[in-house]
């Protein structure tokens, strides 16, 4: 990533929720993060921490409380089209079928191309033969293929993902992985993909970013340097794994808790 470009700066950022009682629940405590065009980065840490939270003000939905976050040169003023979330599976629009959620963002486009990118995205998510389905008669992991076809379609430069796999067995889980790193390859799109598997991040990012407990800030950030399809078996995958596990403070070879 040495000549990248820096697409998004997140500065000095924190931020914090007023409490039941009137208290400040301190969230996020002076977060810097640099992403650059084109790389895939995940962001891991406790649960509870604050990842969802970043993800939100880097996407514009909620404002930081102190500090400064920009994107492609200026500051983040609220969702963008050209930036999109991808929720887990239930994103999908219920009455409308496959072809219809994946071109939803494109009703301005003449009907030709409109087809033609829906068509296209369609196949390269592995949907063909479903595009009259409605998501009812899909699976989890076919419904969270339209919500990334859909954002793909939409053209979108940076797509923000917060447990886009959460609520997939394991299995789908790992075909999903394969997915997205072979579309992200062909698409060469920015992610920053939010997750609390350790496991997934290494297997998914060029850089993990490791934030600490709440209120959280960047414990460290470690780049991924292993080539793709990544062999979960090889010695470079598992020290890279188990420094994250350590990073956390939990020792993967005594059982660690994930959940501190
Ligand atoms: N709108 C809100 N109002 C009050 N507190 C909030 C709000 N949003 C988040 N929080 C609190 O901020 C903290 C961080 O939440 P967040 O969802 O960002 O963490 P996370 O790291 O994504 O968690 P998980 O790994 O469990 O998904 C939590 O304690 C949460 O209760």
């Amino acid at each position: 990533m040495d000549n990248a470009k820096t697409l998004i700066q997140v500065r000095d950022c924190w931020k914090s929720f007023p409490g039941k009682s009137g208290e400040m629940i301190h969230v996020l405590e002076r977060v810097n993060l640099d992403v650059y065009e084109g790389e895939f980065l995940c962001i891991v840490g406790p649960s509870g921490c604050g990842k969802s939270t970043l993800l939100n003000i880097i996407g514009g939905f909620i404002k930081e409380t102190q500090g400064e976050v920009r994107v492609d040169g200026g500051p983040v003023l609220g969702p963008d089209p050209k930036r999109i979330f991808v929720f887990q599976e239930n994103g999908v629009f219920p009455w409308l079928t496959v072809e219809e959620n994946v071109g939803f963002g494109l009703m301005s486009r003449p009907a030709a191309e409109r087809e033609e990118r829906v068509q296209h995205y369609i196949e390269m998510v592995g949907l063909k033969g479903f595009e009259k389905a409605y998501p009812r008669e899909l699976s989890g992991g076919m419904r969270q293929r339209v919500e990334i076809a859909r954002a793909l379609a939409a053209n979108a430069d940076v797509l923000y993902m917060d447990e886009p796999f959460g609520a997939l067995d394991f299995l789908t889980r790992l075909k999903m992985r394969a997915d997205l790193i072979r579309i992200w390859q062909t698409e060469k799109k920015t992610v920053l993909f939010v997750t609390h598997d350790i496991e997934e991040a290494v297997q998914l990012a060029d850089r993990v970013v490791v934030m600490s407990r709440r209120p959280a800030t960047v414990a460290e950030t470690v780049t991924v340097d292993l080539p793709r399809p990544r062999d979960l078996d090889a010695p470079g995958y598992l020290a890279t794994r188990d420094r994250i596990f350590a990073i956390m403070g939990m020792d993967v070879h005594s059982g660690g808790d994930l959940s501190h």
